[in-house]
């Protein structure tokens, strides 16, 4: 099994910086991530994960949970269910997801640092609400929620309008979780700027 290792920046939007971006426009505002991560295609047929991701019942269960009319499993060959390592010092940086829900199940939390922080609905389908998106990136902290970092935390989210990061990773030990991807088209996939930078390639 192979673990890609990202070090690298990037916008909230995980789309290409514009070179003309003003000081205040988010779309210019770097963020950093560093981590580890297992691409869907690295997981092995006999694994638990998979077994569950390919699940059925479970992708139902988690489309119900959400109210979705319809619901399916992510079709990226990197990115439907993938595992994510981090380490000391690694962090996620603050980002809006590609795919409209993801699940996460925490598999190993860290003592220190590591934790999951997000603004709920920061933006709306019809509305980026660049401002407040830049006001949080300059360190504005209102509204700002924590998850539970226990093990076997089952967390369900819309990280596409709630901008989300992991913070730094400060104890020795590894956080672990699966990341479980979903959207409301049965085709949806990656940009090639989100799988080239979490999983050094493209498909
Ligand atoms: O690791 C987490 O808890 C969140 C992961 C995440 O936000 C993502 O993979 O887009
Ligand atoms: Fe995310």
């Amino acid at each position: 099994m192979h673990a890609y290792r990202t070090d690298d920046t990037h916008n909230v939007y995980f789309e290409e910086i514009p070179e003309d971006a003003a000081a205040d426009d988010p779309r210019g505002m770097l963020q950093h991530s560093a981590k580890l991560t297992i691409a869907w295609d690295e997981i092995a047929e006999e694994s638990a994960l998979r077994t569950v991701y390919n699940w059925d019942p479970l992708t139902d269960f988690i489309g119900q949970a959400l109210e979705m009319p319809s619901f399916y499993r992510y079709d990226d060959a990197l990115g439907a269910c993938s595992v994510a390592l981090f380490e000391q010092g690694d962090e996620l940086g603050w980002h809006f997801d590609r795919s409209h829900f993801a699940v996460t199940l925490m598999l190993q939390p860290t003592d220190e640092g590591g934790e999951y922080e997000y603004f709920h609905m920061l933006r709306s389908p019809g509305s980026e609400n660049h401002e407040e998106v830049a006001a949080r990136l300059n360190g504005s902290r209102s509204g700002v929620i924590t998850l539970q970092n226990e093990p076997g935390t089952l967390s369900f989210f819309r990280g596409r309008y709630s901008m989300h990061r992991v913070t730094p990773v400060a104890g020795e030990k590894t956080r672990v979780n699966a990341v479980l991807a979903y959207s409301e088209k049965p085709d949806d996939k990656m940009n090639s700027i989100t799988q080239k930078l979490f999983y050094g390639r493209t498909t």
